[in-house]
């Protein structure tokens, strides 16, 4: 399988839109069709819902029913908006079963993030999370932003993993959490728009302005839908 040719690491600007700021205390003025393009990756258990989760942000759609398992690895592009900045999120999605995992080590090495999915049913999966953060250290960038996320929580009555348990294993790891549904989209947008921040804020970050924090947002967004959910 090969990939896009536009398959540019983050920060890296197309030819006519000039330079991003060099440090030097320039003021950031970034030209209007400016774009940053990052690699996100999902990763997770086989049955998780990582191409649902994809299906829902870039489509929003959910595919019910039958499942059909992805074979090798697939990738969509979405491009969002960060802050009057457009920054093109390509979209890995990954085969979970076991037999292609040497396929999607190969990927992991150019990714700037991963989103690391288990299924709030299958107990299983939650435990194998460990496994994958062991994975992502050996084949992945060291500096890779990584989110762990609890998927199917729609699917409440059948719930396997404690959402104190799923956060738990997070702050052990340093890593950002979130129960989401693929189903119903909760999250599913936090989720990219956070990561795609992330980035944006890596490549371009104005001097006089505080360092983006990706689990500041992600408490704050929640916190701001929880309360408009009851409002
Ligand atoms: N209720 C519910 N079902 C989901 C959700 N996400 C996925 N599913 C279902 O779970 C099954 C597996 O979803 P996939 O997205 O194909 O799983 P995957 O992680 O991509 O699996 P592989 O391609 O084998 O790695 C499908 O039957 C989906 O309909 C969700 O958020 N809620």
């Amino acid at each position: 399988m090969s990939g896009p040719s536009g398959a540019a690491g983050i920060g890296t600007p197309p030819a006519d839109s000039g330079d991003p700021p060099d440090g030097s205390g320039t003021p950031l003025a970034l030209p209007r069709d400016y774009e940053l393009s990052g690699k996100v990756m999902l990763l997770g258990d086989s049955g998780v819902g990582k191409t649902c989760f994809l299906l829902q942000f870039k489509d929003g759609a959910f595919l019910s029913g039958m499942f059909i398992a992805t074979v090798g690895i697939d990738f969509r592009n979405k491009v969002v908006a960060v802050d009057g900045v457009k920054v093109k999120l390509q979209i890995w999605d990954t085969a979970g079963q076991e037999r292609f995992r040497s396929v999607t080590h190969a990927y992991y090495r150019d990714a700037q993030a991963l989103l690391l999915l288990y299924d709030i049913t299958s107990k299983m999966s939650f435990d194998n999370i460990r496994a994958w953060l062991t994975e992502i250290h050996e084949y992945a960038q060291k500096d890779v932003v990584i989110m762990l996320l609890g998927n199917k929580a729609d699917v409440s009555s059948e719930r396997a993993v404690r959402t104190e348990d799923g956060a738990s294993l997070a702050r052990e790891y340093g890593v950002p959490f979130m129960e989401t549904s693929a189903k119903t989209g909760m999250n599913v947008e936090l989720a990219f728009l956070a990561i795609a921040k992330e980035l944006k804020q890596r490549a371009v970050q104005p001097q006089d302005e505080p360092r983006f924090q990706i689990h500041d947002y992600i408490e704050s967004q929640q916190k701001k839908s929880s309360c408009c959910a009851f409002a």
